[in-house]
């Protein structure tokens, strides 16, 4: 499954963000979108999971145009969103934060996403019962990756995994996503740094002002491709 950008518009408030932004992620594909504070990276994120109004454009999932079709339905199809500030329930276990999705769409199996969470990530069943306000910012950006993978199994969009993170910890997150490459999950990754591992990004778009001005080939057998 490949996603696909063309063209893409947005403006706030009649202030142009994106620029007419396109790139695409091919199936399997871990993909950087690079760029500093207020470039645009989130407002590609919420463009792609129908959280943010085009102007002009066209966003399509293996060929078929979803440019208007509603967030709900694009979680149906395998799209996961991990945003920036991470969006906790403080209240609430951290296993009850990564059913959230499930709760709020009847066609996500929670229990099934939890087994394949907890597989990849035993820390998050040993920290399930825990409230979440009780869990460091780290710990919380790893619950968040739980939960976007719940309903992402096709499209997984992370929106700054390791800002703020301590590196050990960052490390786990990047290899967590790493090893994701079998799934055939297609990833996409907001940083407003270069990657903090060379084998977790294949290529990656440098995004300024709302353009993307570069896509950089970072995998060197694609390298060898190109
Ligand atoms: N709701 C909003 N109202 C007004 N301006 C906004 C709004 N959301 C985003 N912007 C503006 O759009 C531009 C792009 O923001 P965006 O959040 O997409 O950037 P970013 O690259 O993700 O940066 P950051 O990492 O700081 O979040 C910024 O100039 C920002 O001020």
């Amino acid at each position: 499954m490949t996603l696909k950008l063309e063209n893409v518009q947005v403006s706030i408030q009649a202030a142009p963000i994106l620029r007419g932004v396109s790139l695409d992620v091919g199936a399997g594909e871990r993909m950087g979108l690079i760029g500093r504070n207020g470039a645009g990276k989130t407002t590609v994120m919420r463009t792609i999971t129908g959280l943010a109004k085009m102007a002009a454009g066209t966003v399509k999932w293996d060929g078929e145009d979803i440019s208007n079709m509603q967030p709900r339905l694009r979680a149906r199809l395998g799209f996961g969103y991990m945003p920036e500030d991470r969006r906790l329930v403080p209240d609430l276990t951290v296993e009850e934060n990564m059913l959230l999705p499930a709760w709020a769409n009847d066609e996500i199996d929670g229990r099934k996403g939890l087994e394949f969470v907890y597989d990849l990530m035993p820390e998050l069943a040993n920290m399930a019962p825990r409230k979440a306000l009780l869990l460091s910012g780290g710990q919380q950006k790893m619950a968040a990756l739980g939960r976007a993978l719940i309903a992402g199994r096709k499209l997984l969009l992370l929106d700054e995994p390791f800002e703020g993170v301590a590196p050990a910890l960052a490390r786990r997150i990047s290899d967590v996503i790493t090893s994701l490459k079998g799934e055939g999950l297609s990833v996409l990754i907001a940083q407003s740094e270069l990657s903090h591992s060379s084998d977790l990004l294949q290529r990656e778009c440098v995004i300024e002002r709302g353009e993307i001005i570069r896509v950089n080939v970072i995998d060197p057998v694609l390298a060898g491709k190109a």
